[in-house]
């Protein structure tokens, strides 16, 4: 379980998370909305340890991410895929994917590259297992980034606006790729701008409003005219994603 706990945040004079309080079980599928600046990427980077925190506490299945031991051991459970990709642009599709897994969990090459094969499969991009980053697009880096974050095995995998940088076309096949793994089971934990998406996959969607959160809600729920829908700020909110 992810378990974050009263988390405050702070820059400078900005509170930029305050007191937030969220879990994810394992299995869940939880979309992270709100407006530009509400705090939704820094709760991500704190729930992997890019941050610091300024108050409460994020444990992964009991590991503190603010103990050096404990972050080591959440980062183990937990893959994050950020909107930029951020490959190693000298090393192949197949050497990004097998990086960590002979580094960090020691897995003989033959077998991470036969894993990292198999991911790239799934996403369709098997005959560019020897292609670099240059030579993809950004939907195909994107999916490699993706296939890089699974080939740790995590429990948890954190997407933040994975999709961000991408023109539709390219958006689209990411987010079918997104959509399999969470129908596989893949516990999630989205920020997205892509609200109909996050309707269509999420078990549950909470909702970020300068830096508190304002709603977390089964899917369901968070859509009803008496539910989300009855809060101004999350009308608001979601007529003007409507529009855009
Ligand atoms: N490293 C930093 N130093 C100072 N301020 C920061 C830093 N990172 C984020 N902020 C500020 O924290 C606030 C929240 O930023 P954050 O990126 O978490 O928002 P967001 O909800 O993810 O926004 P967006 O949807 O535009 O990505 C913003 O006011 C931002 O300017």
């Amino acid at each position: 379980m992810i378990h974050i706990d009263r988390v405050a945040k702070r820059f400078g004079a900005n509170t930029v998370l305050d007191g937030v309080d969220l879990r994810v079980d394992p299995g869940e599928v939880v979309s992270i909305l709100g407006a530009s600046g509400s705090g939704k990427s820094t709760l991500i980077r704190c729930i992997n340890g890019l941050e610091k925190l300024d108050g409460g506490a994020i444990t992964v299945d009991g590991h503190r991410v603010d103990d050096p031991k404990g972050l080591r051991e959440a980062r183990r459970c937990c893959a994050t895929v950020f909107q930029l990709f951020n490959l190693y642009p000298h090393m192949t599709a197949l050497e990004n994917i097998t990086l960590a897994p002979i580094e960090v969990l020691r897995t003989p090459r033959r077998q991470a590259e036969d894993e990292a094969r198999a991911l790239l499969d799934s996403v369709g991009l098997l005959e560019r297992a020897g292609a670099y980053p240059s030579q993809l697009s950004g939907g195909q880096r994107q999916r490699v980034g993706i296939c890089r974050a699974l080939a740790m095995k995590p429990r948890y995998l954190l997407l933040d606006e994975v999709t961000s940088a991408l023109d539709p076309e390219m958006t689209a096949e990411v987010l079918a790729i997104l959509a399999k793994l969470a129908g596989s089971g893949t516990t999630m934990l989205f920020v997205t701008h892509e609200i109909e998406f996050a309707r269509h996959i999420s078990s549950r969607i909470v909702f970020l409003d300068g830096g508190r959160l304002l709603a977390d809600l089964p899917t369901a729920r968070f859509f009803a005219p008496d539910g989300g829908l009855a809060q101004p700020r999350i009308a608001q909110f979601l007529s003007r994603m409507s529009k855009s």
